[in-house]
């Protein structure tokens, strides 16, 4: 059949002649019924299948005995085979007589052989149409490219002071996420990076640090300049969530490419998740965004990954300061010794930790002389410059015993290649970021559950509050779930999944407060936190910084607001000095009627969770009680009811525990009742009535009509919790 020739049914009588059937005679005729028409066999044609261009399977039918070939178009259980048709380009066969056995193997081969072609064929149109889908958008939207970049002339490399630019895809995917021009860091890093510099940047929280290092890394990879035998980048981020955030992150912005080489392919090696799930995902990283614990886990059973990470192109250390936290990170170490250059040390730094395990690292792969090296943070000590002077002077031989600072403990483990790298230190005078309100409340230890629920009815938003521990969070998180606030817990007690869903749907709701210890502080994004709460003064002047960064990003406005307990101020001043707060910071102007009105509620709440607590916590005991016995395989009689013994051996009441149950669950009931009410009794601003709404100072009626009151309070006003900052500073 000619190429661009429709299949057409076959003449099967005419040509069907021309072969040399034969009649099959079989004992089987009369058994199959009526429908049976018979059976024929003929020899010396080669059968082969392949596929139509309408991808309809086509029977070709080569008579080893006639010159002539056909192709018979075959529709399953729909039309016969057996029918032919000439066609006068494939004629070429020889007219070889081949045995049976003969014929049955060359069927299969061409068999194989066609399945083969046409199967490569369909690749290399798949490949085709993606290559249409994904063009770079110089070759496929020429236009909506040019007009891309011509809108961003800060991207420019004479805006940005270097010989050459981001490339084109960048471009691109920087102008359809809004990023059109770039934040201080990211313009003074470019410059050093693009330029194969190393690069230590410090700047304040939410100033866009990620694309800062992220963006020479992308960069690389599209312009093809990445070894095969090399990861682009190994990524390493104190906690799981911002190794996470960081990959998603770097995928937004890759630019999806039709070259192989040429592809941005992220992996996030983190605890808590399938390490299967991450080893397969390594298959074709080219970026590793990881926590060093697993990370150096995975080293450990990866040989192949543990050779590319060696030849990393790019090393990142995101908040660096926290990874070299004393004792945090024995991993990062490892981590770090494994990318040092042989030269640094007399033998491979990293050897003896491989040579326990069973992937063998040959001796022979040397770290790259290539690698840039990137070292990230809002909290880089001021006497950087200083530190790392000291260490170029002592020489990469000079011995620890030098060493100072965390800093220098840092930077003697890192191993630039750049005998000078680029220090970029943007960090501002205050410490904070400008668009941050600062304010503190004080109040007595006792109260400070209190005055966070005021301030979460007063200011609907999204508000992140920082505990110092998990035991904090599991107290308040139950007290707040008791008085209907959307509360979730983050802390690294948590289950991974948990944490995940936590932090997103914190993320998605409009108003809702996360209770987190410090594992929340670093470099996690939620663009549109309004409020951070201080529940305890923290005791470091990062630690402030880092929880408080969590708002007033990107340009945002955001408040921060430190709960100051008596037993505190001494620990709150000293923070406030080495912020340089001379003034001190502002109070929060607080309604105190409200709060009277809502001490019934909160007591009650608290009274709530503890009846709930004992109740499960009697119900805990003595189901554990009853297992132990039926472990035993003895009975509980009324004497032992009257006293058990816990798993410690202590002697405890148990009298009638099911009697106090019953006492306390009825107790609990009536609390729970009692809060209801509560809290379906408006909050009522000083001065208001509910009864005559039009007498009230503020119009209550005009608020309520217009929609304009305020959501929990009546007769309050709807200010930003910003606008009450008292200003004047010290109180
Ligand atoms: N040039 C830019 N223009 C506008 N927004 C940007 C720009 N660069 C980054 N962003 C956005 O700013 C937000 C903060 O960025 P990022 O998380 O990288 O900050 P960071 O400096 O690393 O903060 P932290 O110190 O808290 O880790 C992100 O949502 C990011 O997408």
């Amino acid at each position: 059949m000619a190429p661009n020739q429709k299949p057409q049914k076959p003449q099967s009588k005419r040509k069907r002649s021309d072969l040399n059937w034969k009649k099959v005679d079989h004992k089987f005729d009369d058994a199959l019924g009526d429908g049976w028409m018979g059976l024929e066999e003929i020899e010396g044609v080669d059968v082969d299948f392949h596929e139509g261009h309408s991808g309809e399977r086509i029977v070709q039918l080569k008579p080893t005995s006639l010159e002539n070939v056909v192709d018979v178009p075959f529709v399953e259980d729909d039309e016969p085979a057996g029918a032919l048709e000439n066609t006068a380009d494939d004629a070429e066969q020889p007219a070889k007589k081949k045995s049976r056995k003969e014929q049955i193997k060359s069927d299969k081969r061409q068999a194989a052989k066609k399945k083969r072609a046409s199967a490569k064929q369909a690749k290399r149109e798949e490949a085709e149409a993606n290559q249409d889908k994904n063009k770079e958008p110089e070759e496929a939207e020429e236009p909506q490219y040019n007009a891309a970049v011509s809108k961003m002339p800060e991207w420019s490399p004479d805006n940005l002071n270097i010989a050459k630019g981001l490339p084109p895809a960048l471009l691109h995917t920087l102008h359809s996420n809004s990023i059109t021009t770039p934040t201080p860091i990211q313009k003074e890093s470019l410059k050093s990076s693009l330029i194969r510099k190393d690069v230590i940047g410090v700047a304040e929280t939410g100033s866009g640090k990620t694309l800062a290092y992220g963006l020479p890394i992308l960069s690389r990879i599209l312009e093809g300049e990445i070894p095969a035998e090399a990861l682009a980048a190994l990524i390493l981020c104190p906690t799981r969530e911002l190794a996470l955030q960081v990959a998603g992150e770097l995928r937004k912005f890759a630019p999806q490419v039709s070259h192989v080489s040429r592809r941005v392919n992220i992996a996030t090696v983190v605890g808590g998740m399938s390490i299967q799930k991450q080893q397969r995902q390594l298959v074709h990283a080219n970026i590793v965004v990881a926590t060093p614990g697993r990370l150096w886990e995975v080293l450990m059973d990866n040989g192949t990954l543990a050779k590319r990470a060696i030849r990393s192109q790019f090393l990142v250390i995101d908040e660096a300061d926290r990874m070299i936290e004393a004792g945090h990170f024995e991993e990062m170490d490892k981590i770090l010794r494994m990318t040092q250059r042989t030269s640094k040390s007399s033998t491979a730094p990293f050897q003896d930790e491989f040579e326990s395990t069973e992937i063998g690292l040959p001796e022979e792969v040397p770290a790259t002389d290539d690698m840039q090296t990137m070292v990230f943070s809002a909290t880089l000590s001021k006497d950087l410059q200083q530190n790392l002077k000291r260490k170029r002077k002592a020489g990469s031989g000079k011995k620890q015993s030098t060493v100072k600072t965390s800093l220098d403990d840092l930077l003697m483990r890192l191993d630039f290649r750049d005998h000078e790298p680029t220090i970029i230190d943007l960090s501002p005078v205050n410490r904070v970021v400008s668009t941050l309100e600062e304010a503190r409340i004080d109040c007595l230890s006792t109260d400070k559950d209190l005055y966070l629920y005021y301030f979460l009815l007063r200011y609907p938003g999204k508000t992140l509050v920082f505990v110092s521990s998990i035991d904090a969070i599991r107290r308040l998180v139950p007290l707040f779930e008791t008085l209907k606030q959307h509360v979730f817990p983050l802390h690294s007690g948590l289950q991974q999944r948990q944490r995940l869903r936590n932090f997103d749907r914190f993320k998605t709701l409009p108003q809702a407060v996360m209770i987190a210890t410090d594992v929340a502080a670093r470099g996690l994004d939620v663009p549109a936190v309004d409020h951070v709460v201080h529940y305890q003064v923290p005791r470091t002047a990062d630690a402030y910084i880092h929880r408080s960064g969590r708002t007033a990003r990107a340009q945002r406005s955001g408040l921060a607001v430190l709960l100051v307990s008596p037993e505190e101020r001494r620990m709150a001043n000293d923070l406030l000095r080495q912020l340089n707060r001379d003034t001190g910071l502002a109070q929060l102007q607080i309604h105190f009627n409200i709060l009277d009105q809502l001490k019934g509620r909160i007591n009650l709440a608290k009274k709530i969770d503890e009846t709930t607590h004992k109740t499960s916590k009697a119900k805990y005991d003595a189901g554990w009680e009853k297992e132990a016995a039926e472990a035993l395989g003895v009975e509980l009689d009324s004497d032992h009811e009257e006293t058990q013994y816990n798993s410690r051996g202590q002697k405890k009441k148990k009298a009638a525990h099911s009697h106090l149950d019953e006492r306390e669950e009825g107790t609990l009931y009536k609390q729970k009742e009692e809060l209801k009410r509560k809290l379906a009794q408006p909050l009522m601003s000083r001065g208001i009535s509910s009864k005559y709404l039009t007498t009230n100072e503020s119009s209550l009626a005009h608020e309520l009509v217009h929609d304009e009151h305020h959501k929990n309070i009546l007769g309050a006003n709807t200010n930003k919790a910003t606008n009450d900052v008292r200003k004047g500073g010290k109180k």
